[in-house]
């Protein structure tokens, strides 16, 4: 039967999207059909452009026209300027009825080029071109050409708020994401700087300078004192650039480490403190994956990245300056390639972010599947399934080798255009170059600066230095990508716990009176299965209740949920009248102790598997716990008594010696309310008769045992048959068997070893 409350709250839920998707939907339609309204044909569409075009190259003849000549040369190119965005929008309007930003921005551009290229050189340069006295045909598709390139790198690196909303809204996200990292940077803001400011790289940008400057002064008339002068300036820049490289690395690393520290307290701490409910969903493996991995990742990506953004924006505007100096032509040309890098880098993040995320997925279900391997081996073992497990990591590494592929097959496919389109532009530089040192603008000392500047320029925005101190084959666009890492961190940074810790109640005297009211029950991870339904019970201060039933009928649901590792769908759970959730966090699971069926002891001493969790523990309770719990004697026995290490998860100790030291565990907290999970599976029948003794020391103890061998509980004061998510019988061992009901039979039905099947 399913769950009656989550049932509903699917269906209001359901009926909420249902909802929200027709108004989506319905908006969406009217939306496209708006659109469908007002766009154009895709023949008045070519239509409008031919006219627009011819109309353009109509109005640029006449711009050039003897009579136009009367006018000044500038005044004519703006006057142009104007008159032709004038025509074109009237004509874009007249052809296709509507003028859409990006046909906006584009006659902007068109119109605008000339005017602001001409004007500009002739302010900065004092130099014309052919292109501001006569309409050639060259200039008006050079000036076509550049529009163009300028309008596909806006559309496609700066995308229309409306067209692109979401993925605007993934990279806003990672904007967000850095800056947020950024801010977390802040304890480490000393050593950052001190790494962000160390600029190595300025000794670097005057080295390709000098080397031209050596080149002339020794292909023309040598001069001994400047030739010193420029090696000498060499040596200083080249030196001082290795010293504060050395340092920036340091301080950088630093950085990243102290942040990576503490990021991971902060993690690890988060992460428990959320409910019992969300270990069950999410894979251990994922949860170490963010720990170790992510946080580590995100704090390089960040502190890098932004070292990066100076260093680049710095050193690209210096170089910049220095090649003006050399050969603005040449400058401008060698700018050009950046719209066309612009779009390619821009296609190729898109493909390898999404490819790397989904290595990043694919490593961690492989890493789930080893550890699930690995922390259950005597399982795999003896189940002889070996040769299964192997083959299902080996189709995860499978999947994992496949993604990687695509995603450096992507990477390797930009690096040729990227290359290509270098090269292209390395031909067309040689070939210009050439031509203005035959025309006296330059000398070759100086083409020679020039290319060492091109060259570095190039390296300098793909970041390539970047290997120098990550000692990996990562670029910045890498880099930009881990930052996804970090929403993956701050999601569970930013999770609050679904079961709140806020209570304040801590009474002094607390009696163990526990009350379960109409309890309803399901876990978040199977919302439709009922484990519990109206359950109600009373157990009474210092009395034994004893649960009863047979497996999964949810007596160990009884314990979590007194535990508050979840909380009820409905009803509630009272400990001496007042609701669970009123008492303060460590004040509960002070007073109310579950030692389980598997007990888990954690790496340590004996001595700190007892006093887990305690501050303020004596040597005399712990061993007063240990005598109750019939470990003392044990503990002593073995080599280093109380200071004995138990190994990984207790490894080195029998289960019945683990579960003695559970107990103990338990015991020196002095709970008011006790819950046995089972714990009597495991210990041998002596042991287990002088557990029962001590515990029967504490008459005051509310004591709950949860148990299949039905032999050990006859004495309790209470026995509840647990069945079909309610009580089923209740009463003691006597009454219940003369009922001859569910009781009576369970025990009918036990093995030779007092168990129930
Ligand atoms: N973390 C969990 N997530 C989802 N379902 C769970 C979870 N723990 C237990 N269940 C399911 O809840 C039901 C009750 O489990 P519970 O462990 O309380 O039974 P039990 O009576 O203590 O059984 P046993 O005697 O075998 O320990 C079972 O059907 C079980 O499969």
């Amino acid at each position: 039967m399913g769950n009656p409350f989550s049932s509903l709250k699917t269906k209001v839920k359901i009926a909420d999207r249902l909802h929200q998707n027709a108004s989506n939907t319905a908006g969406h339609l009217r939306t496209e059909g708006a659109m469908a309204d007002t766009k154009p044909s895709i023949t008045r569409t070519i239509f409008g452009l031919l006219l627009v075009t011819y109309g353009d190259l109509a109005l640029f003849q006449v711009s050039g026209s003897a009579f136009t000549h009367a006018v000044g040369v500038y005044t004519r190119l703006w006057g142009f300027a104007a008159a032709r965005f004038v025509v074109l929008a009237f004509l874009i309007q007249l052809s296709m009825g509507q003028l859409t930003p990006v046909l906006l921005r584009v006659i902007t551009t068109l119109s605008l080029v000339p005017a602001v290229y001409e004007t500009s050189t002739k302010l900065l340069y004092d130099e014309g071109t052919d292109c501001a006295l006569s309409s050639d045909w060259w200039c008006w598709l050079m000036g076509a050409g550049a529009t163009v390139a300028a309008a596909l790198f806006w559309e496609i690196t700066i995308p229309d708020p409306d067209e692109a909303a979401s993925e605007k809204k993934t990279k806003q996200k990672s904007r967000v994401l850095f800056m947020r990292v950024l801010r977390l940077f802040r304890p480490d803001l000393p050593l950052l700087l001190g790494g962000w400011s160390s600029c190595h790289w300025l000794g670097e940008m005057f080295i390709p300078f000098y080397t031209g400057k050596v080149i002339d002064i020794l292909s023309g008339h040598y001069q001994q004192n400047e030739f010193l002068m420029a090696v000498v300036s060499m040596g200083l820049f080249s030196f001082g650039g290795s010293v504060f490289a050395g340092g920036r690395g340091g301080l950088l690393l630093c950085a990243v480490s102290s942040f990576t520290c503490r990021i991971q307290l902060k993690l690890f701490q988060t992460l428990t403190k959320q409910e019992i409910s969300f270990f069950d969903t999410i894979k251990t493996g994922e949860i170490t994956s963010r720990l170790s991995k992510d946080t580590k990742s995100m704090g390089m990506a960040v502190c890098l990245n932004m070292n990066v953004l100076l260093r680049t924006l710095v050193k690209t505007v210096g170089m910049i300056s220095l090649m003006m100096s050399l050969s603005w032509k040449l400058t401008f040309l060698v700018l050009m390639e950046t719209p066309v890098a612009g779009v390619i880098q821009n296609v190729y993040d898109t493909y390898y972010q999404r490819l790397s995320l989904a290595v990043q997925d694919a490593m961690a279900h492989a890493n789930d599947a080893a550890n699930e391997v690995v922390s259950n081996i005597h399982v795999v073992r003896s189940f002889n399934a070996e040769k299964h497990e192997a083959e299902r990591y080996d189709q995860r590494l499978k999947t994992i080798h496949k993604l990687k592929t695509q995603r450096d097959t992507v990477r390797a496919i930009y690096l040729l255009v990227r290359r290509l389109t270098g090269l292209g532009m390395q031909v067309l530089m040689l070939y210009y170059g050439r031509l203005f040192i035959q025309r006296g603008q330059m000398t070759t000392g100086n083409l020679v600066s020039f290319i060492l500047y091109q060259s570095d320029l190039g390296d300098n925005i793909r970041v390539r230095d970047l290997m120098q101190f990550t000692n990996s084959d990562l670029y910045l666009w890498d880099m930009l990508n881990s930052v996804g890492a970090a929403g993956k961190v701050f999601e569970y940074l930013d999770r609050k716990p679904e079961v709140s810790a806020g209570g304040t109640l801590a009474p002094k005297q607390l009696k163990g009176h526990i009350q379960f009211n109409q309890v309803t029950f399901a876990y978040p991870s199977s919302p439709d299965k009922l484990v519990l339904k109206d359950f109600s019970l009373e157990l009474k201060p210092g009395q034994m209740t004893a649960f009863v039933g047979t497996s999964g009928e949810g007596k160990s649901t009884c314990a979590s949920l007194l535990q508050r590792f979840y909380e009820p769908q409905s009803g509630e759970i009272l400990l001496n009248n007042e609701p669970l959730e009123s008492y303060e966090h460590h004040y509960l699971h002070q007073k109310i102790v579950v030692v389980s069926q598997e007990p888990v002891l954690f790496t340590g001493s004996v001595k700190d598997n007892i006093s887990y969790g305690l501050k303020d523990c004596t040597d005399e309770e712990i061993q007063e716990a240990a005598r109750k719990a019939n470990a003392h004697e044990f503990i002593l026995k073995m080599e280093k008594g109380y200071d004995t290490e138990v190994g990984e998860g207790g490894g080195q100790l029998a289960k019945s010696e683990r579960q003695r030291i559970a107990i103990a565990r338990a015991l020196v907290r002095q709970p008011q309310v006790l819950i046995l999970d089972e714990i009597t599976s495991s210990l041998d029948d002596n042991s287990e008769k002088k557990v029962q003794q001590a515990l029967a020391q504490c008459p005051n103890q509310t004591l709950i045992v949860i148990a299949h061998r039905l032999k050990t509980i006859e004495r309790a004061d209470q026995i509840v048959v647990i069945g079909n998510g309610g009580v089923r019988e209740r009463g003691t061992h006597q009454e219940l068997m003369d009922m001859k009901g569910h009781y009576y039979t369970l025990r009918e039905k036990l093995d030779t070893n007092g168990h129930l099947p």
